[in-house]
């Protein structure tokens, strides 16, 4: 049997968005990095991507948006910088396909440049289509070497669950997670914010304290055990309590609009806010599914961009094959 008889025409593949329910981030490192401890969580928001093989040589970029945060997507970069082209690209180049002839369509519903990973969402589905679609047949550590060529969070989203993150974020253990846990996520109605900027601001407001005689950020050697703890007994209460974000402060001084909504979150009966990530989006922790359901809807009627999703989620997995 031909090798084009055994590949498919098309695969799509979802993976998850993110958020860090616990972000300790060390000093600024010569190569422009920061070493973090990282404690993710995949939540029910997912990107689909879909490779489809195309008849002429290239590799093709075309976005939908919409889903429940009703995400824009003008502006998202279409060439190779589009995170699914330089995925495409990278494997395409590891397994030596010189002209790969690939048409690759994401469906956004994780905010863009959000602080939720969506980008890395898109680049791990991609990563995992085109092995299927072209049977290179990589195992799961070598799509993990090349998910972390493409940024520290790629190969979170190929793994899903709940894991922690060490180094920049790529060097994964994953944390047992007991009953999913029950979030409202608040989409921002301005702009996103640059990954690098929030990191830059974190690294100036920093020099500024130590400039005031406070201590230099610690370098971060391990996830804080209690918020391993609160996710393995799946227990909401104790996880609001030790819920942290070292790049809050940095996230919330570029928006500083996002006070109000976290302190309204928490007034509404949150057990807990946080910036996700880098930001601007917001992620309120819920006793179980009603009170976050229940938060959704009032946070709604007062105008915010909310949604109700949990996790731990699955990663990057095939939702469909066609021949
Ligand atoms: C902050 C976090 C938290 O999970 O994600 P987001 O919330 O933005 O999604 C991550 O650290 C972002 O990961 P990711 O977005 O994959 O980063 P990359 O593309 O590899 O790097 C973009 C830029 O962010 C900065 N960066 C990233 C990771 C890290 N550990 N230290 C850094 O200083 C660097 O300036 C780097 O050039
Ligand atoms: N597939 C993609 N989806 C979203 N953004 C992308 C993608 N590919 C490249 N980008 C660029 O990466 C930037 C940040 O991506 P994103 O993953 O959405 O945010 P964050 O790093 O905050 O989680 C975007 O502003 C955009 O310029």
């Amino acid at each position: 049997m031909s090798t084009t008889a055994q590949t498919p025409a098309s695969v799509t593949v979802s993976a998850p968005g993110k958020i860090n329910v616990s972000l300790q981030v060390g000093p600024l490192r010569p190569d422009g990095y920061h070493a973090v401890a990282s404690v993710y969580l995949a939540l029910s928001l997912r990107e689909d991507v879909t490779a489809t093989a195309a008849p002429k040589p290239g590799i093709a970029v075309s976005v939908t948006g919409g889903g429940p945060l009703r995400i824009p997507v003008a502006g998202i970069p279409l060439g190779p910088d589009n995170l699914v082209a330089r995925a495409a690209a990278a494997l395409a180049e590891h397994v030596g396909i010189a002209d790969p002839a690939v048409e690759l369509t994401i469906t956004k519903r994780v905010p863009v440049a959000g602080g939720m990973g969506g980008g890395s969402a898109d680049a791990a589905a991609a990563l995992l289509a085109c092995n299927l679609l072209w049977g290179s047949g990589l195992d799961a550590a070598e799509l993990r070497t090349l998910a972390a060529g493409l940024g520290a969070d790629v190969p979170f989203a190929l793994e899903g669950g709940a894991a922690v993150g060490l180094g920049v974020g790529d060097l994964l253990t994953e944390a047992p997670a007991g009953t999913p846990l029950h979030w409202v996520l608040v989409a921002s109605s301005g702009a996103g914010l640059s990954t690098p900027a929030v990191y830059g601001r974190l690294d100036a407001l920093r020099s500024e304290a130590e400039s005031g005689g406070a201590d230099p950020a610690p370098e971060p050697y391990a996830a804080d055990p209690r918020v391993l703890e609160a996710l393995r007994t799946g227990n909401a209460a104790a996880l609001a309590d030790v819920i942290s974000n070292d790049l809050q402060p940095a996230a919330l001084s570029l928006a500083p609009e996002l006070v109000p909504v976290l302190d309204r979150g928490r007034a509404l009966g949150a057990l807990a806010g946080i910036v996700s990530g880098s930001g601007p989006t917001l992620a309120f922790l819920a006793a179980d599914a009603a009170s976050a359901a229940h938060l959704e809807a009032a946070l709604r009627s007062e105008g915010h961009n909310a949604l109700a999703v949990h996790g731990p989620v699955a990663g990057a997995q095939r939702t469909a094959s066609k021949t």
